[in-house]
C-alpha cells in the first residue's frame, strides 16, 4: 500500500471536508499556542490482522495483534497565547463539529484529554477544564522538542535546509549519521539541547534574549502592532544607521589584525550614544533591523559556542522566531559560519515552530489511551508523501499557511 495514494486534496474550508478528529495536541508557549490535529479521511479505516511485518510498512505490525490503520492528515494551526480564547473557540468548534476527541472506536475509553506541552499546559490547565471540559495531559517541553525534531529530521522529506547567500538549499539527512547534534529552539526564550539519540538529550544552555525579546523590545521601540509588521519593517531597514561599525571606530578601515572588517558591527545600537537623537528621530525600520540583527547574531554566537563545547558540527534551529525570515536566517548562518571559521553549519527546519507540538502529538503513541504502538505514527509518516499535497510548492520548498501532512495512524 503506497501512502501516497492516501492523500486527499485540501478543501479551503477544512470543516466541510474533515473526517473525525481523533487526536489533537497543543504546545502552549510564552508567545504562541501551536496546535496539531489529525483528521481521518471519511472512508479510511482499514483493519489488519497482525503479521510480523509488511513490505509497505516495515516494522509496523508485530505479533498477532490486530491494528487499525487510520488514514488522514495532520493539520497545523497557531494562535497568540495572549488570545487563548481564540484557541479555545477553535478547539470547541472542532469538538462540536466532529463529536469530540473520542477514541475512534471505543468511546467508553474517551477520557477527554488532550496531550499538551509548554508552560501553558500548567498555567492554563484549569481554563481548559472550565471552558471545554477537557483535561491537559502534560508532556515535558524538552522531551517534546527533541521528539518533534527527531521525527522531522528522520521522517519528513525536504525538511532541512541551509540558508546561504539568499538561497535555501535542502539537505538529505542520513539517518545513520544524525547524532549528535545541537538543537536550538528560539521561542520566547532560547533553549539549546545536545541530542544524542531518540529520547537521549541534555539541555546544555539557553538564553533569555530570544524571540520574546525581539518582539517585546521591537514593539516598544517601533510601536508596531504585530510581529509580522515588525519583521516587515526590519526587511526595509538599514542597521548601519544605528549600529556602531568597526569602521566607525577605526576611521573607515578594517581592524584586520584581529580579523574584523570595517563593516562588522562593533556595537549594536552604539551610534545612539553620540547621535544626540531621540528614539523618534530614528526610522522604525532601521531600529527593527538593528534589533533583529543583534538578537539573531547573539543567538548564532551562543549556539556556536555550545556546539564548540561539545564538538558538534551541526546546529538545527527551530522555533517561531525564525519564521522562515531571510534576514534572520542569514544573520544566524553568517554568525555560525564566522565564529566557527566555516567548521559548523546552521540548518533550519521547515516546520520550525511545530517541534514541541509534534512531540506532544507523538506521545499519544507512547502511552496513549488506545494503546497505539510506539513510533507507528512516525513510521507511517516516514511512508507519507508530500507529493500529492496541493499545499506544497516544491519549487521553493515553502508551505502555504493551510498546510497539512498526509499520514496514517496505527492503533491497536
Ligand atoms: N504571530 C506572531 N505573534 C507573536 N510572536 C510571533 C509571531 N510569529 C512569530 N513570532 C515569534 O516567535 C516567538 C515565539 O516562538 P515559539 O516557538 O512559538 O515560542 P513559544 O513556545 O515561547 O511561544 C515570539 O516570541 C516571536 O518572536
Ligand atoms: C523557559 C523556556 C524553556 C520556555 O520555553 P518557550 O516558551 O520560550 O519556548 C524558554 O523560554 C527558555 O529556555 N528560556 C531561557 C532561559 C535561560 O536558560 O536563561
Amino acid at each position: 500500500m503506497d501512502q501516497r495514494q492516501t492523500a486527499i486534496v485540501d478543501n479551503p474550508d477544512p470543516s466541510q471536508s474533515l473526517g473525525q478528529i481523533s487526536h489533537l495536541a497543543l504546545d502552549i508557549g510564552g508567545s504562541l499556542i501551536k496546535v496539531v490535529y489529525f483528521s481521518r479521511n471519511r472512508d479510511s479505516s482499514v483493519d489488519h490482522k497482525g503479521e510480523s511485518s509488511s513490505n509497505d510498512n516495515p516494522g509496523v505490525f508485530n505479533g498477532n495483534r490486530k491494528h487499525t490503520v487510520l488514514k488522514g492528515k495532520l493539520h497545523f494551526a497557531k494562535f497568540e497565547t495572549s488570545k487563548i480564547n481564540d484557541c479555545l473557540e477553535f478547539i470547541s468548534s472542532k469538538k462540536h463539529h466532529l463529536g469530540g476527541f473520542q477514541h475512534h472506536e471505543n468511546p467508553a475509553k474517551d477520557k477527554k484529554f488532550i496531550k499538551a506541552t509548554g508552560g501553558g499546559a500548567y498555567k492554563f490547565a484549569e481554563l481548559f477544564k472550565e471552558k471545554l471540559g477537557i483535561g491537559l495531559d502534560k508532556e515535558d517541553e524538552m522531551d517534546c522538542l527533541v521528539a518533534g525534531a527527531n521525527f522531522l529530521l528522520k521522517a519528513v522529506p525536504r525538511e532541512v535546509y541551509t540558508y546561504v547567500d539568499g538561497h535555501k538549499e535542502f539537505l538529505q539527512i542520513d539517518h545513520n549519521d544524525l547524532y549528535p547534534y545541537l538543537l536550538v529552539n528560539i521561542g520566547s526564550g532560547v533553549s539549546m539541547i545536545k541530542v544524542d539519540g531518540d529520547g537521549k538529550f541534555e539541555r546544555v544552555s539557553g538564553t533569555n534574549v530570544g524571540g520574546g525579546t525581539f518582539w517585546g523590545l521591537g514593539r516598544l521601540l517601533t510601536r508596531c502592532k504585530s510581529f509580522d509588521e515588525l519583521l516587515e519593517l526590519s526587511h526595509r531597514g538599514n542597521n548601519r544607521v544605528i549600529d556602531m561599525l568597526v569602521g566607525d571606530i577605526y576611521g573607515g578601515t578594517d581592524y584586520s589584525k584581529i580579523g574584523l572588517s570595517s563593516t562588522t558591527i562593533a556595537s549594536s545600537f552604539g551610534k545612539a550614544i553620540s547621535d544626540n537623537k531621540e528614539i523618534d528621530d530614528y526610522k522604525p525600520e532601521d531600529v527593527a533591523r538593528s534589533l533583529l540583527r543583534m538578537i539573531s547574531n547573539n543567538i548564532g554566537q551562543i549556539s556556536y559556542l555550545n556546539a564548540l563545547r561539545f564538538g558538534l558540527k551541526r546546529i538545527f534551529f527551530g522555533g517561531f522566531f525564525i519564521q522562515g525570515h531571510p534576514y534572520t536566517m542569514d544573520t544566524i548562518s553568517v554568525a555560525v559560519h564566522f565564529w566557527s571559521k566555516g567548521e559548523a553549519k546552521a540548518m533550519f527546519l521547515r516546520h520550525e515552530g511545530f517541534l514541541g507540538v509534534l512531540g506532544a502529538f507523538m506521545s499519544y503513541a507512547k502511552h496513549s489511551l488506545d494503546d497505539s504502538v510506539v513510533n507507528q505514527s512516525m513510521q507511517s509518516l516516514v511512508n507519507g508523501s508530500y507529493a500529492s499535497d496541493t499545499n506544497y510548492n516544491p519549487q521553493n520548498g515553502d508551505w502555504s499557511d493551510n498546510e497539512s501532512i498526509p499520514c496514517s495512524l496505527y492503533t491497536a
